[in-house]
């Protein structure tokens, strides 16, 4: 991190020393959903990275565009009509703060509750028709992928069972969140060299998280290696994040990546994630038919209503896992 004289609209904005182009994911794992192969690719790249993309998804991309458009939309509103939206806990719109333990970022956002395949009922957020029948649209076809996803992770770690994952995510009472965060461009930092955190770096505690942007990049990913790497924006693809919970899942086999948002100085940048979690009497432990003979699950055991409540107290960059480790 880099400490500057900062200028007033970016005061209590962490800042990081602009990426080093040469440090764009050049490895990155690149998985075509519609081929035979990709159950075996999609645990390869769980395993490696926690990460990859995902083309060949099936998700139009008029069902992508319009939802980004509806979503630029809302955020071009004066600011009194945005907050009447908010606060953003449990769910509204917020601007600046993350969570509620003092994490900023250079963003605002929408965090919405999904109800199966949709808003939540309880959910008046936003109260445009047109948005809330493009959230709804667009939350349908992504849940869907994230369910063929997690099959597809299941059939490359070799459980029988094709639904032990996603059905987690399909139960009833299943804990599913969606966000739209905005990154309006940071000009108060142009040619400083130097960029403003837009979500500082994490850890995703859910099982799975299913990212689209437009095609202004800021995505970082960590590597094992501690390495941090620029994602190149692809608006007709999918990003897929491993979250903790299925890290416990999977006994530590895949790996809940850490991961960061970097604002554009010129371009703003738009991402809609799906969270998918499981009901909160879920219990996170590995699943029998990935413990080897005699192999022990490297975590205390806990639900995930625990982990959440746990999550929701800590910071950011904390290592929520940390306090779960046997
Ligand atoms: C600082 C925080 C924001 C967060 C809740 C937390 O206390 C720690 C986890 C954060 C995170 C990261 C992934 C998702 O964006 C999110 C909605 C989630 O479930 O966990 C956010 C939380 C948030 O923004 O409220
Ligand atoms: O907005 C993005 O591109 C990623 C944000 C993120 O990691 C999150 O909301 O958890
Ligand atoms: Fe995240």
């Amino acid at each position: 991190m880099v400490v500057l004289a900062s200028t007033p609209a970016v005061d209590h904005i962490p800042l990081l020393r602009s990426p080093d182009p040469g440090d764009y994911f050049s490895g990155m794992p690149v998985v075509d959903l519609s081929s035979p192969g990709a159950p075996r690719a999609i645990a390869d790249a769980c395993e490696r990275f926690g990460f990859f993309k995902l083309v060949n998804h099936g998700v139009p991309a008029d069902t992508m565009d319009r939802l980004e458009s509806e979503a630029v939309r809302f955020f071009s509103l004066p600011q009194a009509d945005k907050d009447r939206s908010g606060p953003a806990y449990p769910f509204g719109y917020g601007s600046k703060r993350i969570g509620l333990n003092g994490d900023m970022g250079w963003l605002e956002y929408l965090l919405l509750a999904v109800d199966s395949a949709s808003l939540s009922g309880a959910c008046a957020v936003p109260s445009c028709a047109l948005f809330r029948a493009a959230l709804n649209e667009y939350i349908a076809a992504v849940r869907k992928v994230a369910v063929r996803v997690m099959e597809a992770m299941a059939e490359g770690l070799g459980i029988a069972a094709v639904d032990a994952l996603s059905g987690m995510v399909t139960a009833g009472g299943s804990d599913q969140v969606f966000r739209v965060n905005h990154y309006p461009p940071c000009h108060a930092l142009q040619g400083l060299g130097c960029s403003a955190t837009g979500f500082g770096e994490h850890t995703d505690p859910q099982l799975i998280s299913v990212l689209r942007s437009n095609g202004t990049s800021g995505l970082q990913i960590a590597l094992q290696n501690g390495q941090w790497v620029s994602v190149p924006s692809d608006r007709d693809a999918f990003f897929v994040n491993v979250g903790d919970s299925l890290q416990v899942l999977t006994n530590g086999r895949f790996k809940s990546v850490k991961h960061r948002v970097v604002a554009n100085s010129l371009k703003s940048r738009v991402s809609m994630i799906y969270f998918g979690g499981p009901a909160m009497t879920q219990r996170i432990a590995p699943l029998p038919q990935l413990l080897g003979a005699g192999e022990q699950s490297l975590y205390k055991d806990f639900t995930w209503g625990e982990y959440k409540k746990a999550a929701y107290n800590s910071r950011l960059g904390d290592n929520r896992l940390a306090q779960f480790h046997r």
